[in-house]
């Protein structure tokens, strides 16, 4: 089995190509590859299948299709640093040329934009904005706004102290009534100007160093609260994470997101590994 690793600010994947669609990543394969101890270690897996033999109803009209795993091996709808070093590994691997081009994912046709090498930009489609919610980290309330990036987010401002300072060795606690298939918990601070700094406890991989649906989430969030004061502010945010930098444009009809996308190593796995037989 071939790998590639790679990472869009320091949120890690294996990458698995498998074009015609042979693999079974189970969760309990994804959780191993994902082992940072016992595996090649990750915050998620993407599968590289052509659409048509991904065998998912409805996926659209785009050649490739992102197979998206968190660590824990379960499914997830939608990475938005995924999908940018989903675009990178397939210009890289001179199976798509530098440009502009839908991926296909389970939240829907995601289109991409990117060059030889460089920032990968993403149009991730109009935010879903799904009320108010809070969450509880490490025994305080923080309260939050509801977003759906095709997957779920409540994204909570934190006032009270650094984010950095925060402490989520533990999950944060939310309403299971509320958020019944598990949700991606944005603590963010305002750092400036249409800047934030965000820390993201993600569904499926615990803590992460960056988090780009979840991104977009916080700088709707962060928006909206500026508007109630400031009016509508749409425009270029800077989203701040622990593995670097990304920014978030949001109109009236979308929002982007652009940042580094990198291709560390690529190998083979070992055919007698323990995980691959998991
Ligand atoms: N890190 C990703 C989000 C991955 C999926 C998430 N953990 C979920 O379960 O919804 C991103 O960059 O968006």
């Amino acid at each position: 089995m071939r790998f590639v690793k790679g990472h869009g600010t320091q949120n890690d994947f294996v990458i698995l190509p498998d074009h015609e669609g042979d693999l079974d990543p189970s969760p309990s394969l994804v959780a191993a590859l994902c082992d940072r101890r016992a595996g090649i270690g990750a915050d998620g897996v993407l599968r590289v299948v052509r659409t048509k033999a991904a065998g998912e109803p409805a996926l659209g009209d785009a050649e490739w299709f992102m197979d998206y795993r968190n660590a824990d091996g379960g499914v997830a709808e939608m990475c938005g640093n995924g999908v940018r070093v989903f675009a990178r590994y397939l210009v890289d691997a001179g199976l798509a040329a530098p440009g502009e081009w839908d991926i296909a994912t389970r939240a829907g046709l995601k289109r991409v934009t990117l060059g030889a090498s460089g920032d990968v930009s993403v149009d991730m489609g109009p935010p879903e904005v799904l009320g108010d919610g809070s969450a509880v980290v490490a025994g305080r309330a923080y309260d939050g706004l509801r977003v759906s990036m095709g997957n779920p987010h409540l994204a909570c401002l934190v006032t009270d102290r650094p984010v950095t300072a925060l402490d989520l060795t533990g999950a944060p606690r939310f309403d299971r009534e509320v958020f019944p298939d598990g949700v991606n918990v944005e603590l963010y601070q305002a750092l400036g100007e249409r800047h934030v700094g965000m820390r993201v406890y993600e569904r499926g991989s615990g803590e992460t160093r960056s988090c780009g649906t979840g991104a977009v989430a916080t700088a709707v969030a962060a928006a909206s609260l500026s508007a109630a004061e400031d009016g509508p502010l749409m425009g270029e945010w800077t989203v701040d994470v622990l593995g670097g930098r990304l920014t978030v444009t949001l109109d009236e009809r979308t929002s982007h997101l652009r940042g580094p996308a990198v291709l560390v190593a690529e190998g083979e796995i070992r055919p007698g590994w323990p995980g691959a037989r998991a």
